[in-house]
């Protein structure tokens, strides 16, 4: 099956080697023709992924009409506030409605607060929709260190074939209807691995990233809910899963990115530090909105709006969320609240 693979950074060259391990013939898509030109002869994507070959049926284009003319399924694997304008150049007559998008970045939409599978619908409202996502850092999935994804789709079918595309001894494939769920769980992980980061480039210890991590599943599920996500979904790979690989890995850049901010580095100078996509950093502005629009608390989300985009002190941040009124853990506090009174 040719599937095209749009976005030459670390994870679609990572997960075009996933594909052409398993048989199938890829087009590899990027906007640079200097980079696409490089990889066709070398078959090495050294900019992002040093030292992986791509080696099986594949041809690397700058020409979006000639990565998806006759592919079955497109994978779209650029930063995700960049897939609106990627979509807007795809040949619409080239892509017949069998195609099945398959979305692996992991943001929310600056200024509209979409999802990225409403920006693809409000495009291709005919064709199936399926985001990947899950703990899988592009540098372990191409040494085919086991790793473990989710494929979730409003179509059983489309889950399951994206599942079969991608599954192999190194790579485990779950499915799960709940496509807002595993959207936000893979987005809003990003902005609680940047506060981790941030946490570490303090000097704090891992009693504050512990901290951080379980409060902040709190928060994603409750923002996730308002949204219509399942609560399950935030307990499971995409969720939980995600947000321990990316609070606690060296290879993250949310993570790496908080630490330089933590640190000291400013924003602008930690952006460049770190050259690759730092998701976090957009999706905190959408997620501090949306929690806003919606009326829900996400109080790790807020301090770190306030540190990124209201230069505040990082320190002070930490201080008003540790000196906050004080709170019952359990979101079921009236419950809870009841055995005791049960109790007396
Ligand atoms: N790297 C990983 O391990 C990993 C794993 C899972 C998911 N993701 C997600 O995948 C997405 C891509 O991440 P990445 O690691 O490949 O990032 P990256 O920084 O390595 O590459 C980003 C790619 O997007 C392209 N791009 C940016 N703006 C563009 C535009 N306007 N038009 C066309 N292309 C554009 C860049 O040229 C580059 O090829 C992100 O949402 C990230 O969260 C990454
Ligand atoms: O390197 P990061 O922080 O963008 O994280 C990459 C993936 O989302 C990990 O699953």
């Amino acid at each position: 099956m040719k599937i095209a693979v749009l976005g030459t950074g670390s994870w679609g060259t990572a997960l075009v080697k996933v594909l052409l391990d398993n048989g199938h013939q890829a087009a590899f898509w990027g906007r640079d023709p200097q980079q696409t030109e490089v990889i066709e002869k070398t078959r090495h994507n050294a900019k992002y992924l040093k030292g992986v070959e791509l080696a099986g049926d594949l041809e690397v284009t700058s020409d979006l009409d000639s990565a998806v003319l006759g592919a079955k399924v497109i994978v779209l694997a650029v930063a995700s506030q960049a897939i609106r304008s990627l979509l807007s150049q795809l040949n619409a007559a080239l892509i017949s409605e069998d195609v099945v998008f398959v979305n692996v970045s992991k943001g929310i939409e600056l200024g509209t607060h979409q999802r990225i599978s409403e920006i693809v619908h409000s495009f291709f409202p005919k064709h199936k929709y399926v985001v990947l996502s899950g703990p899988s850092h592009a540098e372990e999935v191409s040494a085919g260190i086991p790793t473990t994804l989710v494929s979730s789709s409003a179509s059983r079918g489309a889950a399951e074939l994206i599942q079969d595309v991608f599954s192999n001894e190194s790579l485990r494939v779950y499915t799960n209807p709940d496509v807002i769920g595993v959207e936000l769980g893979g987005a809003l992980k990003n902005i609680i691995a940047l506060g981790a980061g941030i946490s570490d480039g303090l000097g704090f210890g891992d009693n504050s990233k512990a901290a951080l991590m379980t409060r902040g599943i709190a928060e994603i599920a409750r923002l996730g809910r308002s949204l219509g996500a399942s609560s399950a979904t935030f307990q499971g790979l995409s969720g939980i899963g995600d947000l321990i690989v990316t609070c606690t890995s060296l290879h993250s850049r949310n993570r790496r990115f908080g630490m330089l901010i933590g640190q000291g580095v400013p924003v602008e100078a930690a952006l460049k530090e770190i050259d690759m996509v730092v998701e976090g950093y957009y999706t905190i502005h959408s997620a501090y909105e949306l929690s806003q629009i919606k009326g829900v608390e996400m109080p790790i989300t807020r301090e770190l709006f306030r540190v990124l985009y209201e230069g505040e002190g990082a320190r002070e941040s930490v201080k008003r969320l540790m000196l906050r009124g004080k709170k019952h853990e359990l979101e079921e506090a009236a419950e809870a609240l009841k055995i005791w009174d049960l109790a007396e």
